[in-house]
């Protein structure tokens, strides 16, 4: 059976980014958080933009205060009061100061900068108390990035600080990856939508909100199509309607081996190629992914921890690196103790969902607690990582290290 490892690599192999051209639109600032920067973006300005105070004090020529002192203060005339946001217009000559205030322009002349607490003021003259370091306090023109050069590079997600970068630079729009378009169905003669009133043997259909939460956690934009029976009719319309209208297609159940599990063959007469149809996983063991030319499709198991463990196994990675992320798109493993006792069969890669807690600033697992069912979607909820047991490791002890997916 396929590995895990290898399932991931044939997939995210033939996940292709976002087309820097065609795939791309243009969004404000105040709209850009976790939108992906798809062409790198510099400045004409440099930054710092000027020479200037990093201090509320006296801009000075260092060559005139390096003796001062306590006891003998050097004594400077005031020559001009330098703001924020004002163009000095006097040069300092020797024997000068001019008053400054923090990010106000440092005055020709001057190369240094005395903090007021180190100096008396007394009209138009200073003392100075102490003899500061050559250039003290002067933050310096381009010391923090040089006009012309890379500011940020594409295929970054957007957050605070890489937005208020660009403010800084004076982009007010930027040019961003489209979201990912995914499309979502539930197949199953059994599923019904909440609030309808269950007949002998329905149950509700969790699946299409867990699926349609985890592809927008990332970033894509989510076309539900609700529930279709198990029908190979229904199934190959739908599937056709979704594969025209998507970069991905996700579906859930009906991928087994049981008599109303059509996905597969459905597939195949759509003239998919599919590349593989279970992983060594549990759960999420009948996994089905398959690409059309225009389109990637995965056949996701319906038990819905299934469903969601291969979501955030592969589906998650997967929208991450189509959305045009430079890197970064893998799942975020952690090496952490575990709390429980944790068991497999040894023959699966097993992943055992639960709670990653702070334990004194160390991160400890804890496996959710009542049936590890992949039919019981009950336990799931406030799952934040996945314990994952490799194949032939049957048995973690308590406070053994395991690895971890954080998923949350
Ligand atoms: N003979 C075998 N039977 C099964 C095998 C196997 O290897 N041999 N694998 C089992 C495993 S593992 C899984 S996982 C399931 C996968 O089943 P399907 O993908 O075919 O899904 P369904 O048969 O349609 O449903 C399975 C289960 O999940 C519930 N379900 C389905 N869709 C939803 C939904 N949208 N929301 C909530 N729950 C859903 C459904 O009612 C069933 O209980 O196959 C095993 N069988
Ligand atoms: O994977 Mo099935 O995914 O074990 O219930
Ligand atoms: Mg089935």
């Amino acid at each position: 059976m396929l590995s895990v490892r290898d399932a991931e690599a044939t997939i995210l192999n033939l996940v292709q980014g976002l087309d820097k051209q065609k795939d791309i639109e243009f969004v404000d600032l105040l709209t850009a958080h976790n939108r992906i920067l798809a062409t790198s973006v510099n400045s004409y300005l440099d930054f710092p933009h000027w020479d200037n105070s990093e201090m509320d004090g006296f801009a000075v020529r260092y060559a005139d205060v390096l003796k001062a002192t306590a006891e003998k203060p050097t004594v400077l005339e005031v020559v001009e009061e330098i703001p924020a946001g004002y163009k000095p217009q006097i040069t300092v000559k020797p024997g000068q100061a001019a008053r400054i205030f923090t990010g106000a322009v440092m005055p020709d002349g001057a190369d240094t900068v005395v903090m007021q607490e180190k100096t008396h003021r007394q009209e138009n003259r200073v003392f100075i108390f102490a003899a500061p370091q050559p250039q003290e306090f002067v933050r310096r023109k381009g010391d923090f990035y040089k006009a012309g050069s890379e500011l940020l590079p594409a295929g970054i997600r957007l957050s605070a600080t890489e937005i208020a970068v660009l403010a800084a630079a004076g982009h007010d729009q930027i040019s961003v990856f489209r979201r990912p378009r995914v499309v979502i169905f539930s197949s199953g003669n059994e599923l019904v939508m909440p609030g309808e009133a269950l007949q002998a043997g329905q149950i509700v259909d969790s699946n299409q909100f867990a699926l349609a939460t985890l592809v927008r956690e990332v970033g894509a934009e989510v076309l539900v199509l609700g529930i279709v029976k198990d029908d190979p009719t229904a199934l190959k319309e739908i599937i056709e309607y979704a594969i025209a209208n998507s970069d991905i297609v996700i579906s859930s159940g009906g991928v087994s081996v049981g008599d109303y599990d059509y996905i597969e063959k459905i597939l195949q007469s759509l003239g998919a190629k599919i590349h593989f149809q279970s992983v060594q996983m549990r759960p999420g063991k009948p996994l089905t992914f398959a690409t059309f030319p225009n389109t990637l499709y995965f056949g996701l198991p319906g038990n819905p921890v299934s469903a969601l463990v291969t979501c955030w196994r592969f589906v998650q990675p997967t929208i991450k690196k189509l959305a045009g992320l430079a890197q970064g798109w893998q799942g975020q493993f952690l090496k952490v103790r575990s709390h429980s006792e944790l068991q497999s069969n040894g023959k699966m890669e097993t992943y055992i969902w639960g709670k990653l807690h702070l334990v004194n600033g160390v991160y400890e697992f804890y496996q959710a607690g009542g049936n590890n069912s992949s039919g019981n979607l009950i336990n799931l909820a406030q799952t934040n990582a996945l314990a994952v047991l490799p194949v032939g490791k049957t048995l973690v002890y308590p406070r053994e290290e395991v690895l971890v997916l954080q998923v949350r």
